[in-house]
């Protein structure tokens, strides 16, 4: 057995294939950019007005105006005019032509076609946003590597971006075992229990923008785990098991990866839940088979199986997707594993909920992650800062 910071090293050392495809900006939403961007065009692309008010070209001692036109948001082409006169203009209008400052609407006094206003308030260049003053044309406004967020597709925009190379998603295969489970559309018979992990894990990996998601059930068969988990290889970059992996009559999962000649990474981790987990690859592609119970399932894909596809989809930051936050109460750990723990935040601190078993999902509707009490901590003491991974 190795222990949780072994096994992610192995992992984060991995070389994992990617692919680039181009998406649209409103679609890239969690990808990362693969090559870096640069703007289309000059941003703002014209002068404009920051404020509502009235546009003119400063000079000494100003005080009063004459308005002589207006420039509303969109016009092509503001009003002339000339020295003594003023333009009423709006925010985000273009500035005309001579004009140079702008004044709030707000420090004049208006009478029919004339403004009065106080000399220091009229500031020479205030208010007006002058073009290329956000980017130029060709600057590069983001960085190969860069995380797609509603902000950056707000920017790409701006700068005339329409769509973007991104690394793609791994496709993924989830493999579910076991004769007991039966899909959420059938009645339970006797001895069968509803598939959790399914659903779970398709959660999941929705939400992290995976879209090709191949969902099969096999019976604890070896031919057909093995065959199944063949098929699986051929069609996706990752094959994700759940049951079958421990050392039952009818846990096939191992027979399977080693009768498809998949290079083991690790088998059975010091941790709890979840202890036999099981990472392999092949050719470029990973196989994880998660311990089937369904705390095992989550937790070891939160800290492993994310992660990996998070790596290829190029997240620099992968493994580092955690918090260090207080714990709101004494633990005391009586194993001599590295303990995740469903858990949720209040106030600011971490508790750790009732009902741990890895069987026992009840927790799950409250939880909002898992915290990890280091294999060396048996006494941990409230106010002890510890990694917690949200969902
Ligand atoms: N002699 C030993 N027995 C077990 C060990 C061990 O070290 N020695 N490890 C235990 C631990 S820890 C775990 S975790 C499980 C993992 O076993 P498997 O991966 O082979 O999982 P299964 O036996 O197939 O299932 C375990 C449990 O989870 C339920 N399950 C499975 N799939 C689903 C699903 N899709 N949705 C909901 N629930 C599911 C299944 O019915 C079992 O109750 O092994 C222990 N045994
Ligand atoms: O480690 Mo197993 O995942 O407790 O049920």
């Amino acid at each position: 057995m190795i222990s949780v910071n072994e096994a992610k090293a192995i992992l984060q050392k991995l070389k994992l294939s990617r692919n680039v495809q181009v998406l649209p900006i409103s679609s890239a939403q969690g990808f990362f950019l693969a090559k870096p961007i640069s703007s289309q065009l000059d941003v703002p692309s014209f002068d404009n007005s920051a404020m509502d008010g009235y546009a003119f070209s400063w000079e000494e001692g100003l005080s009063q105006l004459e308005l002589v036109g207006e420039a509303a948001a969109g016009a092509a082409e503001p009003p002339k005019f000339e020295k003594g006169q003023a333009i009423r203009i709006f925010t985000g209008a273009p500035m005309p032509s001579g004009a140079d400052s702008v004044i709030m609407q707000e420090k004049v006094e208006r009478n029919g076609n004339n403004i009065r206003f106080n000399p220091e308030d009229a500031v020479r260049g205030n208010h007006v946003r002058y073009k290329g003053t956000q980017c130029k044309k060709g600057d590069i406004i983001a960085e190969a590597g860069a995380k797609i967020t509603p902000g950056l597709v707000s920017l790409l925009a701006s700068v005339g971006v329409k769509e973007v190379p991104v690394y793609q998603a791994p496709k993924v295969s989830i493999i579910i075992t076991g004769n007991e489970i039966q899909d959420l559309v059938n009645e339970l018979q006797a001895g069968q229990i509803y598939n959790a992990n399914g659903p779970a894990l398709e959660s999941w990996l929705r939400k992290l923008q995976v879209d090709e998601i191949q969902a099969i059930k096999v019976p604890d068969q070896k031919e057909a785990v093995v065959d199944t988990l063949a098929q699986a290889l051929d069609q996706n970059d990752l094959v994700i098991f759940t049951g079958g992996i421990s050392v039952g009559d009818y846990d096939f999962v191992k027979n399977a990866v080693e009768e498809n000649q998949v290079e083991q990474l690790f088998y059975k981790l010091k941790q709890r839940p979840g202890k036999p987990l099981y990472a392999g690859q092949k050719d470029g592609k990973m196989v994880f088979a998660l311990p089937g119970n369904p705390g095992s399932v989550l937790s070891c894909f939160l800290q492993y199986v994310k992660p990996v596809i998070q790596a290829w989809k190029g997240d620099e930051e992968a493994w580092n997707h955690f918090q260090e936050l207080p714990l709101a109460h004494d633990f005391e750990k009586k194993i001599t594993l590295t303990q995740f723990l469903k858990a949720r935040i209040q106030n600011g601190k971490v508790e750790v909920l009732q009902g741990q078993e890895s069987f026992n999902l009840i927790a799950f509707g409250l939880a909002s992650g898992f915290v990890e009490i280091p294999e060396e901590s048996f006494v941990v003491e409230s106010g002890t800062l510890l990694k917690f991974y949200p969902w």
